[in-house]
């Protein structure tokens, strides 16, 4: 019997569909590209990529066309509250903000009272609304929402924010952030029992993935005297390795540390003597 296959849906086009594909690619799995197939296999995992339309994925996750699905966090507050998320994968981070015409003279949130609002997120905005206690017209629109209140069709806006230069250009600016977003792994309420195994080792191979992007393996060389204040400033998987050097009285000293905290780190190591420092990209981490 062949072995069953999980299908994943990758958004066709658009922000996650590049990264979406790398981190598969990064856990191993080799998919055949086609931007115009429907659907591709990989070929080295019981695993079938459907590419769809972002906001048409809920409802394939809920009719079981497909089993998992990567989109926006966001899209589930919009429209999938039901879904379950396997994990946060790390990119397309972004916000949901309100934004009014830069020269409003916005104080709070009940300066929306009675205005009108476009948008393409109204479940998003209608929950913000009964939230805040406000009453607001909602105007729908699916894409180009920035230009709204430039066009007079509204009185502000909530859309996705990321690096703020869409509000920028249409001289808007972001007043209340109303939510936070990352692409993320999801499934339906119910996975089946059959594909659980495959769901987790995807899983498995997804955070070693994640966790190798975050961290940098460091290695340095010391004076042996040195070796207690370094170890006591290096995090490690477990604790670092210390490995003598061909020249008497000095180590080399092997780590991993956070990429967040990196810089930090490394300009401690040098003042207590560390030198000779060097950095690497990690390619997987499994623990
Ligand atoms: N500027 C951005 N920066 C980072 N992430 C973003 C940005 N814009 C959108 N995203 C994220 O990517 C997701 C997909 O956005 P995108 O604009 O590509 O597709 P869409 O128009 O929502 O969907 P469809 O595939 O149905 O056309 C959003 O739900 C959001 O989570
Ligand atoms: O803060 P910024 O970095 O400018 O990003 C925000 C913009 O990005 C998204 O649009 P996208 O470029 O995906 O185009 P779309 O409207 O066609 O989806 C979003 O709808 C905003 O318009
Ligand atoms: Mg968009």
């Amino acid at each position: 019997m062949e072995e069953r296959k999980i299908k994943i849906a990758i958004q066709k086009s658009g922000r996650l569909n590049e990264d979406s594909l790398k981190i598969l690619k990064d856990c191993g799995i080799s998919i055949e590209n086609g931007i115009d197939q429907l659907k591709a296999s990989a070929r080295n995992f019981p695993l079938e990529v459907m590419y769809l339309r972002n906001g048409d994925i809920p409802q394939y996750l809920r009719d079981g066309v497909v089993d998992l699905a990567i989109v926006g966090e966001n899209l589930l507050i919009e429209k999938g509250k039901d879904l379950q998320i396997v994990e946060k994968l790390g990119f397309s981070k972004c916000k949901v903000s309100l934004a009014v015409p830069k020269n409003t003279d916005f104080k709070s949130v009940k300066d929306l009272e009675g205005k009108r609002i476009a948008t393409s997120y109204p479940n998003t905005v209608n929950e913000f609304l009964q939230r805040e206690r406000i009453n607001a017209e909602l105007h729908i629109i699916n894409g180009s929402v920035e230009i709204a209140p430039n066009i007079g069709l509204a009185d502000a806006i909530v859309d996705i924010v990321s690096s703020g230069s869409t509000l920028f250009k249409n001289n808007l600016k972001e007043v209340i952030s109303i939510l936070n977003s990352e692409a993320v792994l999801v499934a339906p309420p119910q996975i089946e029992d059959e594909i659980r195994p495959i769901v987790e080792r995807l899983k498995f191979r997804i955070q070693s993935v994640l966790k190798a992007r975050d961290s940098k393996y460091v290695l340095l060389n010391a004076p042996n005297e040195k070796i207690d204040k370094i170890i006591e400033l290096l995090p490690g998987m477990r604790s670092p390795t210390v490995l003598p050097l061909a020249e008497e009285g000095w180590s080399s000293i092997h780590t991993v540390i956070n990429k967040d905290r990196f810089w930090e780190i490394i300009d401690e190591l040098k003042v207590v003597g560390a030198e000779g420092i060097l950095v690497c990209p990690i390619e997987k981490m499994v623990m």
